[in-house]
């Protein structure tokens, strides 16, 4: 079964609205106040100076802005943008292509950075540093480098795993920011604002139902806006209210926390370890995920909630879990927690 707050995966339709459903103005990008606050100050002194925006990097969870972000950045810089993901740069050429497409100002978007080749990855270094690649054409002894100068560009690389990036890599970006979950009062002004673009009216208290349950993030948000919308128009209500929404939630299998299915299955592996450390290779195994699935989307919000702990051992049940599960601590250890 689709998870209804899987991050990730999109058909072309839902791609396509979550497009409409984007701001391209700070005005309309809620939250993240620290990051727009030093972003603004950034891109104000950068076009006093009429020079290209120093290279950013943003990184978290799938889902939280990354993207969007970057766009407004571009929009404010009045710059072109070229959007690209790190897997569609297969190979050297791939990357020489687009950069020697760039033009003074320009911003170029690499999403899931830290999937660049190495190879890649060593002609991005002195393109961010110097505005210069080197191209090798032709092989053996008769191969020639040339040196080819570059606009001044600004790249933008976003990540769900910082951890991933090589260190030449991370230092070479002048300005880095950690996204954060967003919080429900947050999130329900990113859901009426959605409807509002979705010509459908919703409840104040329908939307903080939905932001409640969101995991802490906009796409997830959306994606349950679409789905409840749905409810209501078979139902034939012209607004969003509370109770539709409520019973349309439930019966999405979203719980008052905003766990879906995989989170609960997570949530009662870990329990049932009994306060033992379990680790991520197992985890996955159980959950029949890939260890990236677990550590990028499932991972995160339960951390930030203190529903899940990472220790050199492996991942632990906190007291949270238990409770939550409405399941005994374990016995054996009482200063496990
Ligand atoms: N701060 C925000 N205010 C309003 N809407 C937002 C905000 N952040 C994200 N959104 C909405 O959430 C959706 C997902 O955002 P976006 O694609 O930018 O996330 P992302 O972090 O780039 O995700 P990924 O890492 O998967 O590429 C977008 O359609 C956008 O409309």
């Amino acid at each position: 079964m689709d998870r209804i707050v899987e991050i990730e995966t999109f058909s072309a339709e839902e791609d396509s609205i979550e497009r409409t459903l984007r701001p391209d103005a700070w005005s309309e990008y809620i939250g993240q106040e620290q990051i727009k606050k030093n972003l603004s100050v950034f891109i104000e002194a950068s076009k006093k100076r009429q020079e290209a925006l120093d290279h950013v990097l943003f990184y978290g969870p799938p889902g939280l802005g990354k993207t969007t972000l970057a766009l407004i950045v571009a929009n404010e810089m009045h710059a072109n943008i070229k959007v690209t993901a790190a897997p569609m740069i297969e190979k050297s050429g791939d990357l020489a292509a687009l950069l020697t497409n760039l033009e003074e100002g320009d911003i170029l978007f690499i999403d899931e950075i830290h999937r660049l080749s190495p190879a890649v990855e060593e002609i991005l270094y002195s393109s961010m540093e110097d505005f210069r690649i080197d191209i090798i054409i032709g092989s053996g002894p008769a191969a020639q480098t040339v040196k080819i100068d570059l606009p001044r560009f600004t790249l933008i690389g976003a990540t769900t795993r910082a951890g991933m990036l090589s260190n030449p890599l991370r230092d070479r970006f002048g300005m880095s920011f950690r996204m954060q979950f967003y919080n429900p009062i947050e999130l329900a002004q990113i859901i009426s604002q959605a409807s509002l673009k979705l010509n459908k009216e919703i409840l104040h208290s329908a939307a903080k139902e939905i932001a409640k349950r969101s995991r802490g993030t906009p796409r997830i948000a959306l994606r349950l806006l679409r789905r409840v919308r749905d409810f209501a128009e078979v139902a034939h209500e012209n607004d969003i209210g509370h109770e539709r929404t409520q019973y349309a939630l439930d019966e999405l299998g979203i719980n008052s926390h905003g766990f879906d299915e995989m989170d609960l299955r997570l949530l009662n592996l870990l329990a049932s370890a009994n306060g033992r450390a379990m680790g991520l290779s197992t985890i996955a195994a159980a959950l029949s995920e890939d260890e990236g699935t677990v550590e990028d989307v499932l991972e995160p919000y339960l951390i930030a909630n203190g529903y899940l702990e990472r220790t050199a051992k492996g991942r632990k049940a906190t007291r949270n879990t238990y409770e939550i599960l409405n399941l005994s601590l374990p016995q054996q250890d009482g200063s496990l927690f």
